[in-house]
């Protein structure tokens, strides 16, 4: 019987929980201190963001140090951690494209996302989404349709930030959450990406294939209580973008003002 990828990785951390409570042990040494002390020192008594940075700078680099003194970091991980961090890897990455998959997405992206509720920030959606994807599998193949797939989740890998959240939800839909980031940012991100991907040909047997993207953007609204409800409304835009023609943006406002003029 074949045990899920999650169960392993459960399993793993269950069974080997002894061995990866004490290398944890052996990882609190004199510097660990430091940075706690200076943790509490940054808690207590400064206020002022570049304070913060600075200090936070510090402990980056002392917690550096003492990885570079420990020689190897994964000497201090068992060699079951290991595996159970490439399951975890495995499992939270797309096969066919290499960029994360929907479980990451719903998993990072709603950390990310009640983050964002937490500390009221903006925080925005893309749905994206191939245009006519059927007609390039069934006039040149499903695996020119895959090689597709795998350029464009390239595409959009090279035009996002490292804080933003990428997956492959599946099919020839893709998903991105951008945190900090407003709806005319978003709007600004997802031209430069349809652009990209517009003019972006894929190259068959000496022939150039050209393919484009809708997208649907919307935002985290006060009355969102989780990441699935602001991604409803992005894929309602992209919806409308579909209908309104495809190869564009559509965010949700620019649907209001659709629907007010209808
Ligand atoms: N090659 C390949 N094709 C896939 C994969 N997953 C889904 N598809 C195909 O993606 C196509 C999606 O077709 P539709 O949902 O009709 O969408 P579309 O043709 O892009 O049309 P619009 O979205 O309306 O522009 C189907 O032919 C699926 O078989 C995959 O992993 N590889």
């Amino acid at each position: 019987m074949k045990i899920p990828i999650e169960k392993q990785i459960k399993q793993y951390y269950e069974k080997d929980f002894s061995n990866f409570a004490s290398n944890l042990l052996i990882r609190i040494k004199v510097t660990h201190i430091a940075v706690i002390f200076l943790l509490i020192i940054n808690a207590a008594f400064f206020t002022s963001e570049s304070t913060s940075i600075i200090v936070q700078l510090i402990i980056a680099i002392l917690i550096g140090i003492h990885d570079y003194d420990d020689n190897n970091l994964k000497k201090a991980l068992t060699k079951n951690t290991l595996q159970a961090i490439k399951l975890n890897k495995v499992a939270t990455k797309d096969h066919l494209t290499q960029i994360p998959n929907r479980r990451y997405f719903f998993n990072m992206g709603e950390k990310a996302f009640q983050l964002a509720i937490r500390d009221k920030t903006e925080c925005t959606v893309l749905f994206i989404d191939l245009d006519h994807f059927k007609k390039v599998n069934d006039q040149l193949g499903h695996d020119v349709g895959d090689d597709v797939l795998k350029m464009v989740a390239g595409a959009l890998e090279s035009a996002i930030r490292i804080s933003d959240i990428l997956a492959r939800l599946g099919g020839e839909e893709f998903a991105i959450l951008l945190p900090n980031t407003d709806l005319s940012g978003a709007n600004t991100l997802s031209e430069s990406i349809r652009k990209l991907v517009e003019k972006t040909p894929y190259n068959h047997q000496g022939n150039e294939i050209f393919i484009t993207v809708s997208i649907g953007v919307a935002k985290r609204d006060k009355s969102d209580l989780s990441l699935k409800d602001t991604l409803k409304r992005a894929d309602l835009a992209l919806y409308q973008a579909k209908y309104s023609g495809r190869n564009r943006t559509m965010t949700e406002a620019e649907i209001h003002s659709v629907n007010k003029a209808s």
